[in-house]
């Protein structure tokens, strides 16, 4: 067998602990997988004494954390600590500089420096993966890069969160409204160290740039995601939605406008309404899911575990086995110099279903004058609840809209802006497609 593959963990949280215990749990396993033993060398976090669960006595503790970048005993480098930029985008710029390989579950800095840590890859040919930072324990990445090559891939999307689809099954289980929730999902390790970029879609935007980037054979765009969270949901929303035949999910979408040449970009996290139909609808829990139309394929569905410890460390392990068998390829799906830059494409145009709920003053009228706004508008109604009135003499009314241009949406509400009969803002949500 030939010389043992030398790591070091730079993060000791749950994704780094779950790292050490699958390498020792599996160890003979991924060895006779591998042709050569996976063998963590160093360790570093920012509390040395912390009780993990593990054993870190047999590896070397290092607190300069890049010591890891240049050791002579070290062959690749785990970047588990987290945060676009910081200390884990100087170890990951030092590690490839150092011609050492990089495995990373943070989509965070790849959405935002993939492009210039895959050119440095390459230059020092060197490994760069990140198989865990898309959808956990969840093989997309590889599925994207290696098992779907062969196709064009015009549309990406699906459910890329894990803390917020564990909150969303979680609110509608238990008829609760998010907050009671989230520390749930904390407490299980599946949410950000700052849990507001779960909640507020930034992640999942995150992951939605590297598989569009993948998907589409684009430059990464994180900037070009429309990001909308979670925030705004009741529980009464969760309500009326199973009553009208859905079930919300937190859904990133990216997709191909337009032919070679004028080709587009439009890539967006928000929460939609799912139809009960629909695979994604059944998606519960920490789960998240991928769905990718190739031309030859057809539809594929990605589905598994998107958080948590074990699924996580599952996926960074699987990079590390690749680079012990010295299964190199681009860290994309194809060199980084011939991703191309595909200009955005404007929502303004798009068409769809909507979901609409609006807390309204219950009395006579009412509902003529919100349905005045959306026949102005050019909308018309598929299905209405209105629920019976509050203490407070308020009516909760949601409907799903019959296909629309979304502009149109934005007049409905333009025009209502002014109404006295509306108590708070309006909900929108858009019906995911089948
Ligand atoms: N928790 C999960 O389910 C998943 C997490 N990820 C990603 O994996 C990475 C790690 O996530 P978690 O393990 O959940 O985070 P965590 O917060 O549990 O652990 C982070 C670790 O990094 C260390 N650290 C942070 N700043 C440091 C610094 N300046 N110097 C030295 N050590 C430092 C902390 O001491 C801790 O050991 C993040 O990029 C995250 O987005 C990806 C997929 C799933
Ligand atoms: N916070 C993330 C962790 C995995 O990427 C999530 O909840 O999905
Ligand atoms: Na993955």
């Amino acid at each position: 067998m030939s010389s043992p593959l030398r790591i070091a963990l730079a993060g000791l949280g749950t994704v780094g602990t779950g790292v050490i215990q699958l390498i020792e749990e599996n160890s003979a396993l991924i060895a006779r997988r591998s042709g050569r033993a996976i063998e963590i060398v160093a360790v570093t976090a920012r509390d040395r004494s912390k009780n993990r669960g593990v054993d870190l006595s047999p590896y070397r503790w290092v607190d300069d954390m890049g010591e890891l970048a240049t050791a002579s005993d070290i062959d690749v480098v785990v970047e588990l600590v987290g945060g676009s930029d910081g200390p884990a985008l100087t170890l990951a710029r030092e590690t490839l500089s150092n011609g050492r390989a990089l495995v990373t579950a943070n989509k965070a800095m790849i959405a935002h420096h993939g492009a210039e840590l895959a050119a440095l890859a390459e230059s020092k040919s060197a490994a760069l993966k990140f198989e865990a930072a898309v959808a956990g324990g969840i093989p997309v990445i590889q599925g994207l890069r290696d098992g779907a090559a062969a196709n064009r891939i015009d549309r990406v999307y699906g459910i890329l969160n894990g803390t917020c689809n564990f909150i969303l099954s979680t609110m509608e289980k238990e008829g609760l409204d998010f907050t009671d929730v989230l520390s749930d999902a904390q407490a299980k390790g599946f949410a950000e160290a700052d849990p507001g970029f779960d909640i507020d879609g930034i992640d999942a935007a995150h992951k939605l740039s590297i598989l569009a980037s993948l998907s589409f054979g684009s430059q990464i765009d994180f900037g070009g995601v429309e990001a909308r969270g979670i925030r705004k949901i009741l529980a009464a929303d969760i309500a009326q939605a199973k009553a009208l035949g859905y079930r919300i999910r937190l859904i990133g979408l990216a997709e191909i406008d337009g032919e070679n040449g004028s080709a587009e970009i439009f890539q967006r996290v928000q929460p939609c309404l799912v139809p009960l139909t629909h695979p994604l609808a059944h998606v519960i829990g920490a789960t998240n899911a991928v769905v990718a139309e190739g031309n030859f394929s057809g539809r594929l569905l990605f589905q598994g575990a998107g958080a948590g410890d074990r699924p996580t460390a599952s996926a960074v392990v699987a990079d590390l086995v690749d680079i012990a068998r010295k299964e190199t390829g681009p860290a994309f799906s194809m060199p980084s110099s011939k991703l191309e830059k595909l200009p955005r494409a404007a929502s303004a145009h798009r068409v769809g279903k909507t979901y609409v709920r609006m807390i309204v003053a219950d009395r006579v009228g009412v509902l003529a004058e919100i349905t005045a706004a959306m026949r102005d508008a050019g909308l018309s109604i598929e299905s209405l609840i209105q629920t019976e009135t509050s203490d407070d003499g308020s009516a909760l009314i949601a409907m799903v809209t019959h296909a629309g241009p979304e502009l149109a949406i934005d007049d409905t509400l333009e025009t209502l802006s002014t109404s006295d009969s509306l108590m708070g803002e309006p909900m929108v949500m858009h019906i995911l497609e089948e």
